[in-house]
């Protein structure tokens, strides 16, 4: 009987292996080491089977920061983690170092750690800058943050010109075209490479629909289109899913507020202790993960990005991008708009257009 039940359970008769097992001990091991050692030398890791992928975090030991890195360090596509701060990160690479998950991670600080700490990255994730306090917009952060990226990208440029940018720190609208023009100083730009995070305002759309259309939140999509400020930021709800015909146009318009109001509610719940640090952990490997799939081949990865783009006449735009692996594999159209929506959409763009021409400004002057 006890024979019987192993059999049944998957064993084999004969050796006491699991089938899995005793089937992949038969291959030839020549062949296998052989096969091993040539993906060893195209970067894949010996144990994962995943190809190598390093991910470098420039601010990881703020409060965006170090959550952040705990989600990369806990992402087994990550095996390299690199933490760079201004100061502090000795002590949150020490402490993520020792979480039992595959990623190395190393902890830099200061400009003169920031080299080593770049160095043959596949993807880097900048939350570094000051974040708002009540009464302020994200434009008011442009003084100081225009400059901290401005000289991290001129970094990136030097030492790993080929990896995919995640830029979140805001003003996002302006950030991200510096980043734009330092790497075309650098001579090193490809659009295909530089991404605007807006994750965290598809999370909240995805949350406030959710909650209103009472569906559950793990099934549900909503493309967010434009820019990352205010009236800037345009969730497409006629394109939710799942769709609901529960909704008025009160509703919507709600939340549609509620969406471009999201970084404010938290700012304002946090009085002077900053804005959303843990939901923007979140979106950040959201977003990390997609870049990582799409750059490992997994086909049909959609993230909503602030991309280079020709969907409008403006030269940066958010809106669902295709990740593939060299980034952006397409920039997807905005698909068919209600009539609030056009609307929200006409009423954007002068301010996304002066957000973006700050930027630019700023790097070239
Ligand atoms: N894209 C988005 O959806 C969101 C963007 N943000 C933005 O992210 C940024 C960071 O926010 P928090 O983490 O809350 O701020 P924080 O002040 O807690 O952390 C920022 C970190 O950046 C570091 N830093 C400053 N200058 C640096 C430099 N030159 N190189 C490397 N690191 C440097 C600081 O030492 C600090 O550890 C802010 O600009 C904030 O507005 C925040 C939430 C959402
Ligand atoms: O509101 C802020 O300042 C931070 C941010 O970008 C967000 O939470 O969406």
């Amino acid at each position: 009987l006890h024979l019987v039940l192993r059999r049944r359970r998957g064993y084999s008769s004969t050796s006491g292996q699991p089938e899995r097992k005793r089937r992949a001990a038969m291959r030839p091991s020549l062949m296998r080491s052989a096969s091993q050692v040539l993906r060893r030398r195209r970067g894949y890791s010996s144990t994962s089977g995943q190809p190598e992928r390093k991910v470098a975090i420039l601010g990881a030991a703020g409060g965006i920061g170090q959550p952040l890195s705990l989600l990369m360090k806990l992402n087994p596509l990550v095996s390299s983690l690199s933490l760079y701060d201004i100061a502090g990160t000795p002590g949150v690479a020490a402490d993520v170092s020792h979480i039992n998950a595959p990623a190395q991670v190393k902890g830099f600080m200061g400009d003169d750690q920031l080299g080593e700490a770049l160095e043959g990255s596949d993807i880097v994730i900048i939350p570094a800058g000051v974040p708002r306090k009540p009464g302020m917009t994200r434009d008011d952060l442009f003084n100081i943050n225009a400059g901290i990226v401005k000289n991290l990208c001129t970094a990136i440029a030097k030492y790993c010109p080929n990896a995919l940018v995640n830029m979140i720190s805001n003003p996002v609208n302006s950030t991200v075209p510096i980043a734009a023009e330092v790497f075309k100083k650098a001579g090193t730009y490809d659009e295909k490479k530089l991404f605007g995070v807006t994750t965290l305002d598809v999370v909240r759309a995805k949350t406030f629909y959710a909650g209103k259309a009472n569906v559950p939140v793990t099934d549900v999509n909503v493309p967010v289109v434009g820019g990352h400020a205010g009236i800037t930021i345009l969730p497409l709800f006629s394109q939710a899913t799942p769709a609901t015909n529960a909704l008025s146009d009160e509703d919507i318009k709600a939340l549609t507020k509620r969406t471009q109001d999201g970084g404010t509610e938290v700012v304002e719940a946090k009085a002077g202790k900053g804005s959303a640090t843990l939901s923007m952990a979140y979106a950040g490997a959201v977003f990390a993960n997609a870049c990582l799939k799409g750059l490992n081949g997994v086909p049909d990865v959609v993230e909503c990005s602030f991309v280079q783009s020709t969907v409008t006449e403006l030269p940066f735009f958010a809106s669902k991008v295709k990740l593939g692996k060299n980034g952006v594999e397409e920039v997807l159209g905005l698909g068919q708009l209600s009539d609030f929506e056009k609307e929200g959409l006409e009423n954007l763009k002068g301010e996304l257009k002066a957000s973006i021409e700050k930027g630019i400004k700023f790097a070239n002057a």
